[in-house]
């Protein structure tokens, strides 16, 4: 059975290096002085830099558009979003490639699919349900519910289709007064999957890249998730810090459970899997950056992706009785 360690105070020195005060009885010791600097709403200085991956990763396509003689040549689409396929720079700029149709626009199936397989086959999780994969599938599905309300559905059209409408988009039909008066109520409730259904154009406000928010989401739950159990890495295990009940600062090793000892190809079983899934993503991402989208639709999927990810994955560290429901990955 699992046992806490419940009376360890566990410090992380600023450069992320060896525990300072490991195995200190947690009476004893102040909370420590560089972690105290640090908050724990705050990544550790290694998961920034992964984190950074993804502007960066946007940043480096939208350099590739504008700077490619191929794309800058190619008419753009405001309204179809993308190069008119008959002018497409590349395979990845054309809306029908088969990476976007079997996997993007999938996108959610493959991130469920991959992380069933890391959370049913690792090791690290114990036998049957136990806290830590119970925890786990809560994470997945608070994220889950996040991607549902921002592109599915929220009480009605998604929160993507409801910011478009709130900044003067609507469906190209609905603009038509003679259209407008045939409509039922439910024009009201139009999306902008039922618009492009009824052939309409959703058109004049701001769409969101769905995209850009669905691959940094579903990308970066796989890896919050995997990289805490499959790393020794400092900044993405015990670096992080939490705040603790009692509202000291320390490293999240205190609240570690003893972990089953996960090598070898056990390990691996599941997580080649989910780690090509986020990998694909990754690249995908980098297309869509470099044929899709304006600057301030790929930034807005990211700040929308972030959002979430931050509420789901950061803030919890700095609240415990949040901390006690979701956990943390590799915890
Ligand atoms: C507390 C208790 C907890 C429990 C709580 C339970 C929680 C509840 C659990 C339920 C469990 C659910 C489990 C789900 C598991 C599944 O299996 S779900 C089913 C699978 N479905 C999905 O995954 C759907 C995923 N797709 C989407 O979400 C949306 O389609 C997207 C991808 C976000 C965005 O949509 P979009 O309309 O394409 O929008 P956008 O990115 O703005 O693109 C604009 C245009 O540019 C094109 N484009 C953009 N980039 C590209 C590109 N790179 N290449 C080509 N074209 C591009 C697009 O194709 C689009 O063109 P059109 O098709 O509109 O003409």
């Amino acid at each position: 059975m699992a046992a806490r360690r419940k009376h360890t105070y566990t410090a992380v020195s600023e450069n992320g290096s060896a525990p300072v005060t490991a195995g200190m009885p947690g009476g004893t010791i102040k909370p420590p002085t560089a972690s105290a600097r640090r908050s724990p709403f705050l990544p550790t200085r290694l998961e920034a830099l992964l984190i950074s991956i993804y502007p960066a990763t946007l940043l480096v396509g939208s350099i590739i558009s504008t700077i490619s003689p191929a794309s800058r040549h190619a008419p753009y689409s405001g309204d179809l979003q993308s190069h008119p396929p008959e002018f497409a720079p590349s395979y990845f700029a054309l809306k029908k490639n088969v990476f976007n149709v079997y996997f993007v626009k999938v996108g959610w199936f493959w991130t469920t699919l991959a992380f069933t397989m890391f959370v049913l086959m690792h090791p690290g999780f114990g036998r049957g349900l136990s806290a830590r994969r119970v925890k786990a599938v809560l994470r997945y599905g608070l994220v889950t519910t996040y991607w549902i309300f921002i592109t599915q559905w929220f009480f009605g059209p998604p929160l993507i289709d409801r910011g478009f409408r709130l900044t003067g988009g609507a469906c190209e039909l609905a603009r038509d007064p003679n259209a407008r008066a045939q409509m039922s109520d439910t024009k009201e409730f139009i999306t902008a999957a039922t618009c492009k259904a009824v052939g309409g154009s959703w058109k004049g406000g701001h769409d969101i890249s769905g995209h850009v928010f669905l691959l940094i989401l579903g990308s970066s739950l796989l890896w919050f998730e995997i990289l805490p159990a499959l790393t020794r890495a400092e900044g993405l295990r015990d670096g992080r810090l939490i705040t603790l009940s009692d509202g000291k600062v320390a490293s999240v090793a205190v609240e570690k459970q003893d972990q089953p000892k996960v090598e070898g190809e056990e390990t691996t079983r599941g997580v080649k899997f989910a780690l090509g899934v986020a990998a694909l993503m990754w690249w995908m991402l980098l297309m869509t950056a470099a044929y899709f989208h304006t600057w301030f639709e790929k930034f807005t999927g990211l700040f929308v992706a972030f959002t979430g990810l931050y509420a789901i994955y950061f803030v919890p560290r700095g609240i415990a009785a949040l901390r006690a429901y979701t956990g943390m990955p590799g915890v």
